[in-house]
């Protein structure tokens, strides 16, 4: 179980952000206890990856407050960078290099001594053995997604940040990285913050969803209470009522 007293994981108050007229993110507060796993939802352009791409130091808010594992991101980032990850289907690693080329330059990026056994260790895990001397270019989705996952957690990962860890996954496979990722939490403590469109992986992983609508959260809870809260039997028609403006059933 988490320890009550180590600092929520994730902290962002009134955060903001405008790209020239456009306001992607208009005054977001959440908070992500430490060793939980919640979920970013929320439909196209609802502000998910901006979120995520401030959480990882790659924009700048217009405004607001974003302390990531006790620190201020904004004025503490290169100290708290080390202790995160993040892995998405959506970015690729180099298609010429091999399976443990591409780890092996990773690790270097990370500073990490004993690498060698590192990436053994979690090729082991992943099941990427037969891989490792493969070029990453001609590797399948579930493959890169596993490769991906060995390099967002070379670092042993406080906070890992994941875009749609099982998009374009046949059901065997994305059960197969869902179950990973849940003994991974449980094993570490980390704390996994994803964002999803795949309502069946949020009601199984995350202890609470935040629903996002027009750079807002709109609604959060964990998954028990928001299918009370609009008298649906399942997160999917909970997303649509957000998404088309009905009210949850006890407002
Ligand atoms: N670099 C940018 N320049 C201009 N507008 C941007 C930029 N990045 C995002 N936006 C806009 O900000 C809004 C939020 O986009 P964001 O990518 O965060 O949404 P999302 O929830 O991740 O959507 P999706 O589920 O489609 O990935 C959208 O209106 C988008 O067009």
């Amino acid at each position: 179980m988490p320890e009550p007293t180590l600092p929520p994981a994730i902290r962002v108050q009134g955060l903001t952000k405008r790209f020239g007229g456009v306001t992607a993110l208009d005054g977001v507060d959440f908070t992500v206890p430490a060793g939980h796993t919640v979920a970013l939802l929320g439909g196209n352009g609802a502000g998910k990856t901006t979120t995520i791409s401030i959480l990882l130091g790659l924009l700048l808010p217009t405004a607001g407050k974003v302390e990531v594992l006790g620190q201020d991101m904004l004025r503490e980032r290169y100290r708290v960078l080390p202790r995160m990850n993040f892995s998405s289907p959506y970015v690729d690693l180099p298609h010429r290099l091999t399976v443990e080329e591409n780890l092996t330059v990773y690790a270097h990026l990370y500073g990490l001594t004993g690498h060698k056994r590192r990436i053994r260790a979690l090729a082991e895990e992943l099941d990427l053995v037969p891989l490792l001397n493969r070029p990453s270019g001609g590797l399948s989705a579930g493959q890169k997604t596993r490769v991906a996952l060995a390099k967002a957690l070379l670092n042993e990962p406080e906070l890992l940040l994941l875009d749609e860890p099982t998009a374009s996954l046949d059901p065997d496979t994305a059960d197969w990285i869902r179950t990973y990722l849940e003994r991974f939490r449980v094993r570490t403590g980390a704390t996994i913050l994803l964002a999803s469109h795949n309502m069946a992986e949020v009601e199984r992983l995350c202890h609470t969803v935040l629903m996002m609508k027009k750079g807002r959260v709109v609604d959060q809870g964990t998954p028990t209470d928001l299918l009370a809260r609009y008298g649906r039997g399942n997160l999917e028609d909970v997303f649509l009522d957000i998404a088309r403006d009905r009210r949850a059933a006890a407002e």
